[in-house]
């Protein structure tokens, strides 16, 4: 058990009951909890407010991507939630960045945490020119951290295939949140860019996103137990 979990767990549920269990099931010791896309449309900013009145670090994950003013408007939004961790794409670019950083302003030290979407670790290197993307994934991912860094966000979301390039190019106070991550063995499903907890952790991630592998599991709780020893 460590007081700073390093594993956010995605509560990728498609009800409230099951995400319940899960919730019901760790305390905030031992994981942080991520409500995405799903659950967020599903229950709504109050479901938020409950995990975060039980005590849990909840990284919201709506991977905002409009034009500036709409997103720091969403960014403040959040904040008012007090979540703990918040998410545009980085892609949206400088002006939206800058703009989301600078709605963070006036919550200081209750400010969430910032973080920028780099290239989502379902894609990988032959997808990439028929979006326009001439780059290699890790070439990408280098230039949206670097613009990142210097609109001011806290940190990224990438591969941890990428986070000892990035660690080395931007310093170890930008923090590294990385999904796409597997234990040995697990099934990948739609991920591409897959690393395990143990070599994500070593190649410099700071927070290891895990959703299917430990909430599809048989025993969630054990398997989550068995990543942070993995981790420890
Ligand atoms: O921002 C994210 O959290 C995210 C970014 C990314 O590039 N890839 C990615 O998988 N995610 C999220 O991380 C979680 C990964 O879940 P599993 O693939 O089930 O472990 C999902 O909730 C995704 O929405």
């Amino acid at each position: 058990m460590t007081m700073d979990p390093k594993v956010l767990v995605a509560l990728d549920f498609n009800n409230q009951a099951d995400a319940m269990a899960f919730v019901d099931s760790v305390d905030p010791s031992q994981c942080r909890l991520k409500v995405g896309k799903e659950l967020f449309t599903l229950l709504g900013p109050e479901f938020v407010r409950k995990l975060v009145a039980a005590g849990f670090d909840v990284f919201l994950d709506l991977k905002f991507h409009d034009i500036p003013n709409t997103v720091a408007k969403a960014v403040a939004a959040a904040a008012e939630l007090g979540v703990w961790m918040v998410n545009v794409h980085a892609s949206g670019g400088r002006e939206m960045m800058t703009a989301a950083k600078a709605a963070l302003v006036p919550y200081g030290d209750k400010a969430p945490l910032l973080i920028g979407v780099t290239v989502l670790t379902s894609m990988e290197a032959h997808e990439m020119p028929e979006l326009g993307i001439e780059r290699k994934p890790e070439e990408q991912v280098l230039a949206l951290a670097t613009l990142t860094q210097e609109c001011g966000l806290d940190g990224v979301v990438c591969s941890a295939q990428e986070s000892k390039l990035l660690k080395d190019a931007l310093g170890k106070e930008f923090l590294l949140v990385t999904p796409g991550i597997r234990p040995e063995g697990s099934a990948k499903g739609d991920q591409k860019r897959v690393v395990t907890p143990a070599k994500a952790m070593k190649d410099g991630s700071d927070y290891l996103v895990i959703g299917r592998p430990i909430t599809q599991s048989t025993s969630p709780l054990e398997t989550l137990k068995a990543i942070n020893s993995s981790i420890a």
